[in-house]
């Protein structure tokens, strides 16, 4: 056994799990799974990143202030670690996630384990994660991970919980049992749709309370904007098949609450930055690491319109973002806009648009 792993649990089972994607996250959960006792085979794409890890046992670009403990193996052979592992984690941004995992597809197992980290919706066609997976690695056992899971915070060991979601009882296990630890605990869901949908979907409102936060609103617009967001968010995602019951869940509100309310969140801090005055191209260069919530705000306005779904926080964002309009404007909008039920699964709403 290397020098720096951590025996696992009494009487649990070590597994070797691939972790794909060097930023935050891929971070985080391998820092989490190494604690635990497991073998990681952590995989990025920068051979001078990777040895950086190995040598350091830090990823200075992403998590300067953390030492990885346990065996974690940094490797930029993506086929190599899949071949390796039992369970594959994934958590590369959307917009490269298809393209990796379909470079790669023949490394990959019948009935391996493959589980999605990434909050975001592809481009073409409206797909999650989720949905790549099965049209990529049809033969594998797919699951999604999410919740109110900031990575700065798990990196620190700061009190976590998060969703594991899969149709496959097994696949809800084993990633509870890989995962879970004293101050990680994972939670079983079955809607995969509906948490997947959840997690990308919060990061728009986490847009949309940071710009909040900028123009110093009050605690009350805070919670306004919250709860109509995650009216909103439900509304939607309940017309493409999700579970409304999810949305109550730490995959819903969860995680509006943690990353509205925290600018620990990158896509919070992309709408204080636009608040503040800046150009949203200037606010997304100066993060220098993935704000999904961006594309995920054109996706959904597009399908939202082209389905008939009322989002007006999405629409109000989607014309301070890309269409120039004036915040004080868009606020007003949605302000004077008719006033309307406050629990629409309680009493319907009576104006669609
Ligand atoms: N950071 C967080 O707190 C959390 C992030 N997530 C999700 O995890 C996903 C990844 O996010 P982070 O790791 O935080 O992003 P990040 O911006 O910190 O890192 C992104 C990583 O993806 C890599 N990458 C980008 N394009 C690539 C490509 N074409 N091929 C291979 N690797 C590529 C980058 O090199 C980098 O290592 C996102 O969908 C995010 O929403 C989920 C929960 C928490
Ligand atoms: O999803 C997250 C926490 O649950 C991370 O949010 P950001 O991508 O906005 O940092």
């Amino acid at each position: 056994m290397p020098e720096n792993t951590t025996p696992p649990k009494d009487g649990a089972k070590s597994y070797d799990v691939a972790v794909l994607g060097g930023g935050s996250f891929g971070t985080a959960m391998a820092k989490v799974l190494g604690e635990n006792g497991h073998t990681v085979h952590f995989w990025m794409r920068d051979e001078a990143q990777a040895e950086e890890v190995r040598r350091t046992r830090v990823n200075k670009r992403y998590m300067p202030d953390v030492t990885i403990e346990g065996d974690v193996q940094p490797t930029t052979d993506l086929a190599e670690a899949v071949a390796r592992a039992e369970v594959v984690l994934v958590a590369i941004p959307s917009k490269a996630f298809r393209s990796v995992i379909r470079e790669n597809a023949d490394a990959f197992r019948e009935g391996q384990i493959v589980v999605s980290l990434t909050k975001g919706i592809e481009e073409h066609g409206f797909k999650l994660m989720s949905e790549i997976l099965m049209e990529e690695l049809p033969r594998c056992r797919s699951g999604v991970l999410s919740g109110p899971n900031l990575a700065a915070e798990i990196v620190n060991r700061e009190l976590t919980a998060t969703v594991i979601a899969a149709k496959d009882p097994e696949v809800r296990r084993t990633v509870q049992d890989l995962l879970g630890c004293e101050y990680f605990r994972v939670y079983a869901n079955v809607d995969v749709y509906g948490v997947e949908l959840a997690g990308a979907l919060k990061n728009i409102y986490a847009i949309v309370a940071g710009l909040a936060s900028a123009l110093e609103m009050g605690e009350n617009a805070r919670a306004m904007l919250i709860t109509r967001g995650l009216a909103e968010m439900s509304r939607f995602a309940v017309s493409l098949g999700a579970n409304p019951m999810t949305f109550m869940g730490l995959a819903g509100v969860g995680d509006l609450i943690a990353t509205c309310t925290s600018n620990k969140s990158r896509n919070y801090r992309i709408g204080y930055a636009v608040g503040k005055g800046k150009q949203l191209d200037e606010a997304v260069k100066e993060l220098g690491q993935v704000a999904e919530g961006i594309y995920t705000l054109k996706l959904v306005r597009e399908k939202s319109e082209s389905i008939g779904i009322y989002m007006p926080l999405v629409r109000g964002l989607y014309e301070i973002l890309y269409n120039g309009a004036s915040i004080n404007a868009v606020i007003s909008s949605l302000m004077m806009a008719v006033q309307n039920s406050d629990v629409e699964f309680i009493l319907p709403r009576t104006i669609t648009q």
